[in-house]
C-alpha cells in the first residue's frame, strides 16, 4: 500500500487548480490507455467550485468530454431535483454548461426507496464494467469536520462492511438517509482524490492522517489505495495542523 500524496497549496483556489490540473491530465492518460475515462464525483459543499472550474473554456477544451463516464461516490436521499442532491449540483456547475450526453451520467434514482437506490446504483455499477474489474480511472472524495468521506459516517454499520458495493446509511443525528460507495469499492480506485480547504477541516486532516487508528470516529482512514495511489489536495489552512 503507498504512501498518501500531498498537494499542499496556499490558498483553497491554487488547490482547486491543482485538482482540474490533475483531473485533466488523468482523464487524457486514462483516455490515452483505454479510450476512456470513469471518474466517480463528491457531493457536499467544497467540489461546486471545481466543477465550475472544469467547465471553463481553459479546462474544458482539454479533454474529450464525450468519453467521460461520470459516477457519484455518494448521495443524499432527496429528489432529483432538490437543492442537496449532488447530481443536480454537478449538473448545474458542469454537465449542461458542457453538454455532456446523458448516457454519460450515472446517477443514484433517489426516487427509490434507500435499499433499493443503493442496490440498483451497484448493480449499475457492476452493469457498466460487465467482466471486468471494477476500478474508477479517479475517485473524487471529500472529507468532512467529522471525519467522514463519502457517506462513510462515524459510528455507522457501513464503515464495518467489507463488500464492494454501495449501501443506503441511516444518519441519526439528521434523521435522513445517504447512499454511499463502501470503503472496499472506493479503495478499487486507480486514483483517490481528496480536496480539502478551510481551517474547520485542519484537526479532521491531521486525525486522518496522521492519528492512530480510530475507523469509528475518523471514518476517512478507510480509505487505502488497494494498488492505486491517494492525493490530498490541501490549502494551507487545512493542512495546518499536520504534524511532520
Ligand atoms: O466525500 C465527500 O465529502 C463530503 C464532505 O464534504 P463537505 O465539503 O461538504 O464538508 C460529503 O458530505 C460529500 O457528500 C462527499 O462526497
Amino acid at each position: 500500500m503507498s504512501e498518501p500524496i500531498l498537494h499542499i497549496h496556499e490558498t483553497a483556489d491554487q488547490t482547486l487548480v491543482a485538482l482540474a490540473d490533475f483531473f485533466i491530465e488523468t482523464a487524457k492518460q486514462s483516455i490515452i490507455d483505454n479510450g476512456r475515462f470513469s471518474v466517480s464525483l463528491s457531493g457536499g459543499s467544497s467540489p461546486k467550485k471545481l466543477y465550475e472550474l472544469l467547465a471553463t473554456p481553459e479546462y474544458s477544451s482539454r479533454i474529450d468530454w464525450d468519453k467521460v463516464d461520470f459516477f457519484f461516490g455518494d448521495e443524499r436521499n432527496v429528489p432529483a431535483d432538490h437543492p442537496d442532491n449532488n447530481a443536480l449540483m454537478v449538473r448545474k456547475a458542469l454537465f449542461d454548461p458542457l453538454r455532456i450526453p446523458a448516457e454519460n451520467i450515472f446517477a443514484v434514482d433517489t426516487s427509490l426507496p434507500p435499499d433499493e437506490a443503493a442496490q440498483r446504483y451497484a448493480e449499475t455499477i457492476q452493469n457498466r464494467y460487465q467482466a471486468e474489474h471494477v476500478r474508477f480511472d479517479l475517485i473524487l472524495l471529500g472529507l468532512g469536520d467529522n471525519s467522514h468521506t463519502a457517506s462513510l459516517f462515524p459510528h455507522t454499520p457501513v464503515l464495518h462492511d467489507q463488500s464492494v458495493s454501495v449501501k443506503a446509511v441511516f444518519l441519526e443525528d439528521q434523521n435522513v438517509y445517504r447512499i454511499t460507495m463502501t470503503a472496499p469499492l472506493i479503495n478499487l480506485g486507480h486514483r483517490l482524490a481528496f480536496l480539502v480547504y478551510g481551517k474547520g477541516k485542519a484537526e479532521a486532516v491531521e486525525a486522518v492522517l496522521n492519528g492512530p487508528e480510530d475507523i469509528e470516529n475518523h471514518p476517512a482512514q478507510l480509505i487505502r489505495a488497494a494498488e492505486g495511489e491517494v492525493h490530498w489536495f490541501l490549502d494551507e489552512p487545512a493542512a495546518s495542523a499536520l504534524s511532520q
